[in-house]
């Protein structure tokens, strides 16, 4: 194992190994809080240009699951076809693991794709380091490779087109009802949760005109970086919803773009929610739910217009975590319903949407 070094933007700086792997990488730090679901979050391509650090102390010990595909090219385990994060960062990586559905290592996992892993850091204090400061960009340099300097931006990159598909795929064809679902980066678990439901899924690159398509309804899915960088998508929404009152949902870069289709602006939070266990309440009930979670950015909800309110807040923080329209069905969330990894509370957001069809 490589001696690396973590340089964090404000010059703060932790030692670890390399067990991933081997070369230097840069990217936003950014902190996840849940106890399990590495291959799921490395997968999750909301992740690109990011360097996932994981506070749960031991990671690895239950392997990896087998990378293969379903008859209609889904994942069975990941969340898409390859890892996106840029690196993972770990306090305690376990060579050893065992899981009935564990198919090879981490390690080996990360060096097959190319993407560093790196043990031995203090993850809980660099989450304390980022907590205060806020994310910051880092890099992750070899201590044997002195000049071997990566660069990368985040902000101002627009990581959504990088992910989209480029071209249209179809699920479940021939199903009945038609989703058109924009594919911003879409998690796997978003299609198998409504080909589950029954619905055909037509998956659009992120800037596709879909308004003229014969369709049920629209499905805005999650996706990586900032959602200020998708001004097309959000100028696509609008003209469908001037257009009709066909049933709108988004899950995380989806609450975004309909929020901003909808007149509001979007600020970036100081460090994001990343987790399997952030509280959010649905407004005007006293319901709560644990909800998964990997967002940096959130709807400003002091900005909806006068047709929209909030649909669910954060127990945390109060902010923003779903809108819904006052009298069309248009209605998301700002986590994951989907889970994937984590808890399954929300579900039935898939419901509402389907039943609106
Ligand atoms: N998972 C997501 O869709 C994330 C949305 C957006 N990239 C954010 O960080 O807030």
């Amino acid at each position: 194992m490589k001696d690396v070094t973590l340089v964090l933007e404000d010059g703060t700086q932790f030692k670890g190994k390399s067990f991933g792997y081997d070369a230097p990488v840069a990217g936003e730090v950014v902190f996840n809080t849940a106890m399990m679901g590495y291959p799921e979050s490395l997968t999750d391509p909301s992740y690109a240009g990011q360097l996932m650090t994981l506070t749960y102390p031991l990671v690895g010990n239950y392997g990896v699951p087998q990378f293969s595909f379903e008859k209609n090219g889904l994942p069975t385990f990941m969340e898409s076809d390859r890892i996106y994060a840029s690196a993972i960062i770990v306090s305690d990586y376990s060579e050893q693991y065992s899981h009935w559905n564990a198919n090879e290592s981490l390690a080996d996992w990360l060096k097959r794709e190319k993407v560093p892993g790196i043990t031995g850091i203090d993850t809980r204090q660099l989450t304390k380091v980022l907590r205060e400061h806020g994310v910051m960009m880092g890099k992750i340099l070899m201590d044997d490779e002195p000049d071997n300097i990566p660069e990368a931006d985040y902000e101002g990159v627009n990581f959504v087109d990088r992910v989209s598909c480029k071209d249209i795929i179809r699920y479940n064809e021939g199903a009945g009802r038609k989703v058109v679902l924009v594919d911003c980066g879409v998690k796997a678990n978003i299609i198998r949760c409504l080909i589950n439901r029954g619905v055909e899924v037509i998956r659009v690159p992120w800037n596709y005109d879909y308004t003229g398509m014969e369709f049920d309804g629209l499905f805005l899915a999650n996706g990586p970086g900032d959602p200020d960088m998708c001004g097309d998508a959000v100028d696509i929404i609008r003209k469908q919803m001037s257009v009709s009152r066909k049933p709108i949902c988004g899950i995380c870069m989806g609450n975004q773009l309909l929020a901003k289709a909808g007149g509001a602006s979007i600020y970036k939070l100081k460090y994001g929610h990343r987790s399997h266990n952030q509280p959010v309440r649905e407004v005007g009930t006293n319901r709560c739910y644990v909800t998964s979670q990997n967002h940096g950015y959130a709807v400003d909800a002091s900005t909806l217009g006068k047709e929209w309110r909030e649909l669910f807040v954060n127990m945390n923080d109060g902010s923003n975590e779903g809108i819904r329209h006052q009298t069309n069905p248009w209605f998301s969330s700002q986590f994951h319903p989907e889970a994937c990894s984590g808890p399954v509370d929300t579900e039935f957001m898939f419901d509402r949407f389907v039943e609106a069809l």
